[in-house]
C-alpha cells in the first residue's frame, strides 16, 4: 500500500489505472479505524480493481463545541489495518494539503443538513458535503462507500450526488456492532467505563422501538416520546435526537403504517455523541439502500 499526503501524488498514481479501465473504490474516513471501517474496505475490495482509503480529520465538520485536536489518531495502526485488507492507496493529507487556502467554496444540502444531527451540529453536514465532493474530485472513484450508522450523512451524500450528477455510485454498508449491539465508532474511545456500560441503552432503545411497533404503535410522536423516556431511564444518556422519518428522504412521518419507517437516534454521553438507527416495520417493503439497515 502506498500512502500519499498530496493531491498531486494520488492523482498521478491513479491516472494509469483509470487509463487501463480499472475501477476505483473510495473509502473516506477520519481514521482511528475499527472493524466498521474494515467492512467498507472489504466491500470496496470485492467491487473494484483499485481501492483508495482516505484519512482526513476535516476541520469543516467540527463545530465550536467539539475539539478537533481531541480526535483519536494512530496512523501507523491505520496503515497496518488497511495494508492487511489489501488497500492499494491511502490518502492521508494534512489540513494544508487538503485546504492550501481558506475555503471560499462550500457544498451544502441545506434542508437535509440543518435538521436531526445537523440541528445539534450546525454546519457539520456542509463540511461533510464539501470534503466528500473534494475527495470525489481528487480520486475520481467509480464507487464510494459509506456506513449506514451515519444514515443522515449517507442520505445527504446520495442527494448531493444525484443533484450534482456526480459520476460516483454511493454504496451504503450496514452498521457493524460491538457484542452488546453498540455501533462501532471512533468516538467510542471517548467514553468512560461507566459511559460505555450506559451506552448499551442505545441499541436496547432500538429493540424497544421495534417491540412497540410490533405491538401496534402507529403514532410516530408517541413512539418518539416512549423511546426518549426509555433512553432517559439511563441517567448518563442525553437523547438529543429521537426521530421517526422516511427511510429514503428523511421526511417527517406522523403515522406508522404499512410502509417501513426509520428511527434515528443521536444520544450524548457526557461530551461524546453516539448515533444509531433502525428501519422499523415491514421489511419486504423497504427501499433498496435501506433494506440492509435492519
Ligand atoms: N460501525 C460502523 N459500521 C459501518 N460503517 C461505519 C461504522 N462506523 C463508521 N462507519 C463508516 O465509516 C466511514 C468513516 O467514518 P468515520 O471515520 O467518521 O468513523 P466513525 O467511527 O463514524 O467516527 P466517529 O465516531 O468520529 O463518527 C463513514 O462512512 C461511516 O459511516
Ligand atoms: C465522510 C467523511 C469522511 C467526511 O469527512 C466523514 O464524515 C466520515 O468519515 O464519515
Ligand atoms: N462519522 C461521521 C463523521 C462525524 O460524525 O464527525
Amino acid at each position: 500500500m502506498h500512502t500519499f499526503t498530496t493531491i498531486a501524488e494520488l492523482r498521478a498514481a491513479l491516472a494509469p489505472h483509470r487509463l487501463d479501465g480499472r475501477t476505483i473504490g473510495l473509502v473516506p474516513t477520519m481514521g482511528y479505524l475499527h472493524v466498521g471501517h474494515m467492512e467498507l474496505v472489504r466491500r470496496a475490495r470485492a467491487d473494484n480493481d483499485i481501492v483508495v482509503a482516505t484519512i482526513f480529520v476535516n476541520p469543516l465538520q467540527f463545530g465550536a463545541n467539539e475539539d478537533l485536536s481531541r480526535y483519536p489518531r494512530d496512523l501507523a495502526r491505520d496503515q497496518a489495518m488497511l495494508e492487511a485488507e489489501g488497500v492499494h492507496y491511502l490518502f492521508a493529507p494534512g489540513v494544508k494539503d487538503m485546504y492550501p487556502q481558506p475555503m471560499e467554496t462550500v457544498v451544502d444540502v441545506p434542508k437535509l443538513g440543518a435538521e436531526l444531527e445537523g440541528s445539534v451540529r450546525p454546519g457539520h453536514f456542509a463540511g461533510v458535503a464539501t470534503v466528500v465532493t473534494k475527495l470525489f474530485n481528487i480520486a475520481g472513484p467509480d464507487r464510494a462507500y459509506f456506513g449506514e450508522k451515519d444514515f443522515q450523512q449517507l442520505t445527504i451524500i446520495r442527494r448531493m450526488v444525484a443533484d450534482l450528477a456526480q459520476p460516483v455510485e454511493v454504496i451504503g454498508v450496514p452498521t457493524v456492532r460491538e457484542a452488546d449491539g453498540l455501533a462501532c465508532s471512533s468516538r467510542n474511545v471517548y467514553l468512560s467505563p461507566q459511559e460505555r456500560a450506559a451506552a448499551a441503552i442505545v441499541p436496547r432503545a432500538l429493540d424497544e422501538a421495534e417491540r412497540l411497533v410490533a405491538a401496534g404503535e402507529t403514532d410516530a410522536r408517541k413512539l418518539e416520546a416512549a423511546v426518549r423516556a426509555f433512553i432517559q431511564s439511563e441517567a448518563l444518556a442525553e437523547p438529543e435526537v429521537v426521530a421517526v422519518r422516511d427511510p429514503q428522504t428523511l421526511a417527517d412521518v406522523t403515522t406508522i403504517g404499512e410502509k417501513p419507517v426509520l428511527l434515528l437516534l443521536f444520544v450524548r454521553f457526557g461530551s461524546t455523541k453516539l448515533l444509531d438507527n433502525r428501519v422499523l416495520g415491514p421489511k419486504n417493503a423497504m427501499p433498496e439502500h435501506a433494506k440492509k439497515v435492519a
